[in-house]
């Protein structure tokens, strides 16, 4: 089975959530935390930065790690390291998600996530 390794961002600001919508591929539509595959070499951190200034346009300060998630996709095992994260600079701008928002926590049941994140935002709730 493939497995593939992605790190995700948990942007917070005034107890609000950032989560993003994707504009494309398999899983068109759901919601996600913005992030990506992990590259050769990089650490978590990095990779994080990195994806955050492509997707986001946006300079980020990882702060503090939250959850690791396995998750069996059909075509893939997930490994997803989740880490709540601020913004140092720029402004969000959506190079590559076709909507985002800032939800509360009561608001997080409210978008379609994808399967990986149910666990996420569970985790989340109880911090
Ligand atoms: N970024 C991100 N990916 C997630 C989340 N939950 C989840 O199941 N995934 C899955 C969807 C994708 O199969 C994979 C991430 O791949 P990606 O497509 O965002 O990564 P990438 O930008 O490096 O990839 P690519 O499109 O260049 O191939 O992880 C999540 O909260 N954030």
């Amino acid at each position: 089975m493939k497995q593939i390794e992605v790190v995700a961002a948990v942007i917070c600001h005034n107890g609000k959530f950032f989560a993003t919508q994707r504009g494309y591929g398999e899983f068109k539509d759901f919601w996600e935390f913005p992030g990506g595959k992990m590259e050769p070499g990089e650490t978590r951190e990095e990779a994080l930065k990195r994806e955050i200034r492509e997707e986001l346009d946006t300079e980020i300060s990882v702060d503090t790690f939250l959850t690791t998630v396995e998750y069996p996709y059909p075509a893939f095992h997930l490994t997803m390291h989740c880490f709540f994260c601020s913004v140092r600079s720029g402004h969000l701008e959506l190079k590559e998600h076709e909507n985002a928002a800032w939800l509360r926590l009561e608001e997080l049941d409210s978008v379609d996530w994808l399967p990986a994140d149910v666990e996420v935002v569970k985790t989340i709730k109880n911090h």
